[in-house]
């Protein structure tokens, strides 16, 4: 079933929106945008992700409408946008799925239009200013279809996921919300809990501050009302995480008090699943930019050759790699080469690779 997304709707233009709205503008679509903020519909607008929606101007609905507000709210907005016939299609962005479904079905939403989604790329920044086209190059995108979702709106919302650069991921809503309960939202409380020692630590201490600590806590930089909506929707599978992780702290903190020879076992044993657990996360993705340079992220086939055509092209371009990431997971058949270059050479650069074919995502 060929779909063509060529007119959206994006209402919520704060951080997610705006960059769903960003990637699709820079594959021509046309997007009309909504926020009750005044301020942030104006600067999504100003920042070129498309135009103020004017329902009276609009004429035919659109392909699709992507709901990017808080979970709270998305029952009810996706209430009135179907009410007005906005777009033949319907999604979400909410990072919990269950509560979000039931609140639809609640309110009487028609669920054969409606595909909840949950991309899986974010910052800890939130609002228009924070956001980038390139958030969800790479990334996965959860889609939750209900029984009552048809075929050509799962579809839609499918190209959707794949226009913005990412990989769809089919899953039901409850396995959903205790997979992101687990890789999302328990780690989001954890790094919370070691951020939150750091207001008691004196300066001295903060002073001392290196990578470590602020990668561990990067994510607790996120804003507190959403990611306390957020886990409260999410209640018990968060919990579940939560009590194994208190319970291994605890033991950790009983064995270095102990100061034997089975409390340094027990610590190592963490130390040792821990690293288990890290080596089992796919890809490095996310990762800060190296500063300096210009990046260009290349999509690129999981294939034996892929990169050394990559490569092969950008030295026939007389471009010099100065530095290169890979983001890649086992399983997708897609991954993103970042390539770091020379901020002069970068355009031409990416003019040379689209030209040969390469995804290319400026
Ligand atoms: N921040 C992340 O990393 C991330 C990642 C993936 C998904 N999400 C999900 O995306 C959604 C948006 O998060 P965000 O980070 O963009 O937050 P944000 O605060 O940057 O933006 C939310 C926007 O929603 C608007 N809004 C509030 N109530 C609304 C309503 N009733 N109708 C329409 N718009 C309304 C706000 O004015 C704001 O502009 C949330 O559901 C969140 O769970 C967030
Ligand atoms: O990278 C970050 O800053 C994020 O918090 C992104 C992140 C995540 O936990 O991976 C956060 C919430 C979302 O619902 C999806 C993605």
């Amino acid at each position: 079933m060929a779909t063509v997304i060529q007119r959206a709707i994006v209402v919520g233009t704060g951080l997610i929106g705006t960059s769903i709205a960003l990637a699709l503008r820079e594959k021509s679509v046309e997007v009309a945008l909504s926020d009750p903020d005044p301020a942030t519909l104006d600067l999504a607008c100003e920042l070129g992700a498309g135009s103020a929606l004017d329902p009276a101007a609009m004429g035919a609905p659109a392909d699709v409408a992507v709901i990017a507000a808080p979970p709270g709210a998305v029952g009810s907005v996706l209430r009135d946008v179907q009410d007005r016939g906005l777009a033949h299609v319907y999604t979400d962005c909410a990072s919990v799925k269950d509560s979000v479904v039931r609140q639809t079905t609640r309110l009487g939403c028609d669920l054969a239009t409606y595909v909840p989604g949950h991309p899986m790329g974010g910052r800890e920044q939130h609002g228009p200013s924070a956001a980038r086209a390139d958030l969800f190059l790479g990334r996965s995108w959860a889609l939750c279809p209900t029984g009552k979702s048809d075929s050509q709106a799962v579809a839609t919302v499918v190209e959707l996921a794949r226009l913005c650069g990412a990989e769809p991921l089919t899953m039901d809503a409850a396995q959903h919300d205790s997979a992101v309960a687990l890789i999302s939202h328990a780690p989001h409380v954890a790094a919370s809990a070691v951020a939150a020692r750091m207001v008691s630590g004196d300066d001295t201490a903060l002073a001392l501050a290196g990578q470590g600590v602020r990668d561990v806590t990067r994510v607790a930089a996120g804003d507190p009302r959403m990611w306390q909506e957020i886990v409260g929707h999410n209640a018990a599978p968060v919990a579940d995480i939560l009590e194994e992780v208190a319970a291994d702290l605890t033991a950790t903190a009983r064995a270095l008090r102990a100061g034997d020879e089975s409390g340094a076992r027990t610590v190592l044993g963490l130390l040792e699943r821990g690293r288990h657990g890290h080596d089992r996360i796919p890809g490095k993705r996310g990762a800060h930019r190296v500063p300096g340079y210009a990046t260009l992220p290349v999509v690129i086939p999981d294939e034996p050759d892929s990169l050394a055509r990559l490569f092969a092209a950008v030295g026939a371009a007389g471009v010099n790699i100065e530095d290169v990431r890979i983001d890649h997971s086992p399983g997708l058949p897609v991954g993103v080469a970042q390539l770091y270059v020379q901020p002069e050479a970068l355009t031409e650069l990416a003019e040379v690779l689209a030209d040969q074919g390469w995804s290319v995502h400026t």
